[in-house]
C-alpha cells in the first residue's frame, strides 16, 4: 500500500484537465455488455474502479482493449457466469452487472457490491425494479440471483431517487418486452450519459435527466462509439482545493451547468468563480464567510462533495453547518480532520464546522471522498508534512491526482506505507 505525503501552504495555480466521470464510466463499461458487437468508450478516467471493471468483463469473456483514455469492449463472446465473489466485492458499481447480465442473458448471479462503505447502502430499489420487470430475485449466501424467462416492461415508482437503481432498471428494461416507465427517477447527469450510450446502441429511452424515464424495450443492441462526460465531482474537488489554498486555477474540460450548486456555494462564501463554455476559473481570496450547505440529490449540492466541502468550511470565518440529506452518516473524514486541528462536531446528519487553521498530522482516508477532504486539508497546512494513508480509496476516483496537483504547484508525492504492509 502507498501513502500520500503533502507539504502544504502553497496556493494552487495553473490549469487542470478533468477526466471522464467515474460514476458514468462504471455504468457505461457494464452497459457495453448488452451490445452484440464492439463498443468504444472515449474519455474514460484512469482510475482503479475502471481497471477492476475491465478485469471483471474479461473474466466474463469480453475482449477488452485499453489505450489511454479509450477502451474497446467486444462482448460478442460473453457468457453468463456466476460472479459471487472476487473482484465484484472491490467496487460499489459492480451492482450494474445485475441489470446488464439480466438484460443480456435473462439471468445474473452477482455478489453483493463492495466499494466505499461509509454507511449501509441498501439495494432494495434495484431489486424491486428487477422484480417489477418479471424477474425472480433471491439472496443466496450474500449473492443476488436474478432470473427471468422474459423481461416485461412495467411501471416502477422508486421510493428514493436512487442513481444506481435508475441506471440498473434502464439497463435491464432496454431488453424487456414493451414499455417501462420509471417514476421518481434520479436526475444526475451520469444517468443522461448512460441513456445516451444505450440509445446509440439502439435502445429507445426518453426522459433521462427528468423524474420520469420511458424505456421501450428492443430485441437487440449493437456496438457504437461514445465519449464520457467530464467528472463533476473531480472538478468540484479541484474548485474546492483552489479556493482552500487561496489559489487561482482554471479547471478545464467541465460542463459548468453540472457544477451550479458548487459554484453558488463558493460564491456565497466569497470565492470568485468565472464560468466559461467548458472551463471554470477559481480565484481564491484572503477571507471567506461561513455558510450553510445541504447535500441533496441532483441538481442539489452533491453528497460526493460534502467531505471536501467540510474541509473548505474550516477555512471560513465563523460557524458553518453542512447537512447531508442523501447519506446521513457520511462523516468518516471528521475525526481525521480533527487530528489536523479542525473544530467540527457531528449533530445528527449535520457537521457543525468552526473555522480555524489546520496542522500537519498522520491521517487515514476511510473512503474515497474522505480521502479528498484530507488532501485538501493537507494542501492548506502551512508547516510540516501531512501523511495520508488509505490512498487505495482515493485511487478509486481521482485520475492522475499527484501529477495534477504537482502541475498546480503543490508539493506532493507517494511513498510506500510501511505501516500498512507490516
Ligand atoms: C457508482 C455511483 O454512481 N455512485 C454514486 C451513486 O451511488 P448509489 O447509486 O449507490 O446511490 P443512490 O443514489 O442509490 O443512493 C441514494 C440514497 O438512496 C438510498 N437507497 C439507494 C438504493 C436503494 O435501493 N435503496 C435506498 O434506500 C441510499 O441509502 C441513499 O441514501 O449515487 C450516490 C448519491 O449521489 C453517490 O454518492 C455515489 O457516488
Ligand atoms: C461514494 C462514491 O462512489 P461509490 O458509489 O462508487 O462508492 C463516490 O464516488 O463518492
Amino acid at each position: 500500500m502507498e501513502k500520500l505525503m503533502i507539504r502544504g501552504g502553497r496556493p494552487l495555480c495553473g490549469t487542470v484537465q478533468i477526466s471522464g466521470a467515474k460514476n458514468s464510466a462504471v455504468a457505461l463499461v457494464p452497459a457495453a455488455l448488452l451490445a452484440e458487437s464492439e463498443v468504444v468508450l472515449d474519455n474514460l478516467p484512469i482510475i482503479s474502479d475502471v481497471a477492476v471493471y475491465s478485469e471483471i468483463l474479461q473474466e466474463l469473456g469480453a475482449v477488452v482493449k485499453r489505450d489511454g483514455d479509450m477502451m474497446r469492449i467486444d462482448p460478442s463472446k460473453l457468457s453468463s457466469k456466476p460472479m459471487p465473489n472476487g473482484k465484484v466485492k472491490l467496487l460499489r458499481a459492480s451492482y450494474y452487472l445485475m441489470g446488464a447480465m439480466l438484460g443480456r442473458f435473462g439471468e445474473a448471479m452477482i455478489g453483493l457490491p463492495g466499494g466505499c462503505n461509509f454507511e449501509p447502502r441498501p439495494i432494495d430499489q434495484h431489486i424491486k425494479g428487477f422484480e417489477a420487470l418479471g424477474a425472480t430475485v433471491t439472496n443466496e449466501h450474500g449473492s443476488i440471483r436474478i432470473s427471468a424467462k422474459q423481461l416485461r416492461g412495467a411501471k416502477i415508482y422508486l421510493d428514493v431517487a436512487s442513481v444506481g437503481a435508475t441506471i440498473n432498471i434502464m439497463l435491464a428494461a432496454s431488453r424487456a418486452q414493451g414499455l417501462t416507465i420509471i417514476e421518481n427517477a434520479a436526475k444526475e447527469p451520469e444517468i443522461i450519459d448512460v441513456a445516451t450510450l444505450l440509445n446509440a446502441m439502439g435502445a429507445k429511452i426518453k426522459g433521462a435527466g427528468t423524474e420520469t424515464i420511458r424505456i421501450e424495450g428492443v430485441a437487440r443492441l449493437h456496438g457504437c462509439r461514445h465519449s464520457i462526460i467530464p467528472d463533476r465531482i473531480q472538478a468540484g474537488t479541484y474548485m474546492i482545493a483552489a479556493a482552500a489554498t487561496r489559489g487561482d486555477v482554471l479547471i478545464d474540460n467541465v460542463i459548468p451547468k453540472h457544477l451550479e450548486a458548487m459554484t453558488a456555494k463558493l460564491e456565497e462564501m466569497g470565492v470568485q468563480v468565472i464560468e466559461m463554455d467548458e472551463s471554470i476559473r477559481i480565484v481564491g481570496g484572503p477571507g471567506y464567510s461561513s455558510i450553510d450547505v445541504k447535500a441533496l440529490v441532483y441538481p442539489g449540492f452533491p453528497t460526493d462533495l460534502q467531505s471536501p466541502m467540510t474541509t473548505l468550511l474550516t477555512q471560513a470565518k465563523g460557524v458553518s453547518i453542512l447537512t447531508d440529506y442523501v447519506y446521513g452518516t457520511r462523516f468518516k473524514h471528521v475525526p481525521e480532520l480533527a487530528r489536523m486541528g479542525a473544530n467540527i462536531r457531528v449533530e445528527g446528519r449535520s457537521a457543525v464546522i468552526e473555522g480555524g487553521k489546520l496542522n500537519a498530522a498522520k491521517v487515514r482516508a476511510a473512503d474515497l471522498r474522505a480521502g479528498a477532504a484530507l488532501v485538501v486539508a493537507a494542501l492548506t497546512v502551512e508547516e510540516g508534512i501531512t501523511e495520508i494513508s488509505g490512498v487505495e480509496y482515493i485511487d478509486r476516483g481521482y485520475d492522475n491526482l499527484v501529477e495534477n496537483l504537482r502541475r498546480l504547484g503543490a508539493d506532493v508525492w507517494r511513498e510506500t506505507d510501511l505501516d500498512s504492509s507490516s
